[in-house]
């Protein structure tokens, strides 16, 4: 545990399990009496993930963030949708997102990449950075003030790990650097919450790196609140947006009010979203199914029903 006074191996309390089961997560704040810790304090927010299995419980990967550092890389391309689909999950968790862009240094036009992102996150701060030259992380410090909770969403090698560690400036983080004995990548470290310089917390697990989508239909909706709001205008109620008469989206795409591609992403969340439900709900209906088998075998195996 993280305290005032540094690092600390505390003992866990009967009340850390009792209440539904999960425990502790990282980024929760623990109420400690001694060498005690007594109680988890309510969440201000959390992200969650089904885990997959037979059972559809939810997995608390991490709580209390913050921040949710969306981290992308202004070099390569197809980053528009990618971020979108990382800012809907950040969004749903409860927390606000931000958009960090790594690489500055390797990118010709940074203000241009910067802007078309801008302009497509709807209202989301972002931020350039270099992890090399240390460019731009300033900004991202100031957002980290003492006590505040950030972490990071992002695919592999746009950078998380640099950034980590440059914001930390030590390392905390293995990245994907070859080491000189020819070993491969340095082993990602256990601890999964770093304090940094400015007093800031950040924290950096492999679930919250490798979250995916659950059925998160509120924040698909925080994220695209303007195809939700032409949506609403269709003819239809229904209207699925594919040729319907008095479609507002498609007039929306056709004067180029909305990008083509934008409409085409949130498609696909909304899609996987509602694939996501059916299968949490198909899980549920099998497993009342078997509960009732069981049921009924066992009232026939009843001694005193036997013919
Ligand atoms: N030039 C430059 N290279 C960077 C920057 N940030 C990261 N890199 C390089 O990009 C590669 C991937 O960086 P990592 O920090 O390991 O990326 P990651 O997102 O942690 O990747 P995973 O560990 O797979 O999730 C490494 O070779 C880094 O040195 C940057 O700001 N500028
Ligand atoms: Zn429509």
């Amino acid at each position: 545990m993280l305290t005032a006074q540094g690092a600390r191996r505390v003992v866990p309390g009967a009340a850390l399990h009792a209440a539904d089961g999960t425990g502790p997560a990282v980024g929760d704040w623990v109420a400690l009496r001694g060498e005690l810790a007594v109680e988890i304090l309510p969440r201000t927010s959390a992200f969650v993930r089904t885990v997959a299995g037979r059972t559809s419980a939810a997995q608390v990967v991490a709580a209390n963030i913050d921040l949710v550092l969306v981290v992308d890389a202004l070099t390569g391309g197809a980053r528009l949708r990618r971020i979108e689909r990382y800012l809907a999950v950040a969004w749903s968790s409860g927390a606000t997102p931000v958009v960090v862009l790594t690489k500055a240094d390797l990118c010709a036009d940074v203000a241009a990449v910067v802007g078309a992102v801008r302009e497509d996150a709807l209202g989301v701060e972002v931020l350039p950075v270099s992890s090399v030259t240390g460019d731009g992380l300033a900004a991202v410090r100031d957002l980290l003030r003492p006590g505040r909770t950030a972490a990071m969403v992002g695919p592999s090698g746009v950078g998380k790990s640099s950034l980590a560690n440059a914001l930390a400036g030590r390392t905390v983080a293995g990245t994907r650097e070859i080491r000189g004995d020819g070993r491969g990548r340095h082993a990602t470290t256990a601890r999964e919450l770093h304090l940094l310089p400015g007093g800031g917390l950040l924290v950096d697990t492999p679930g919250m790196r490798e979250l995916g989508l659950r059925d998160d239909a509120e924040g698909i909706a925080t994220a695209y609140a303007d195809v939700g709001e032409l949506a609403a205008g269709c003819r239809f109620r229904d209207c699925g947006h594919s040729g319907e008469p008095g479609c507002a989206v498609a007039a929306a795409i056709d004067d180029g009010r909305l990008d083509p591609a934008r409409f085409t992403g949130w498609r696909k969340l909304e899609a996987e979203a509602r694939r996501q439900r059916l299968r949490v709900d198909a899980r549920a209906r099998a497993e009342e199914r078997a509960r009732l088998r069981t049921l009924h075998r066992a009232r026939r195996e009843q001694p005193n029903r036997s013919r």
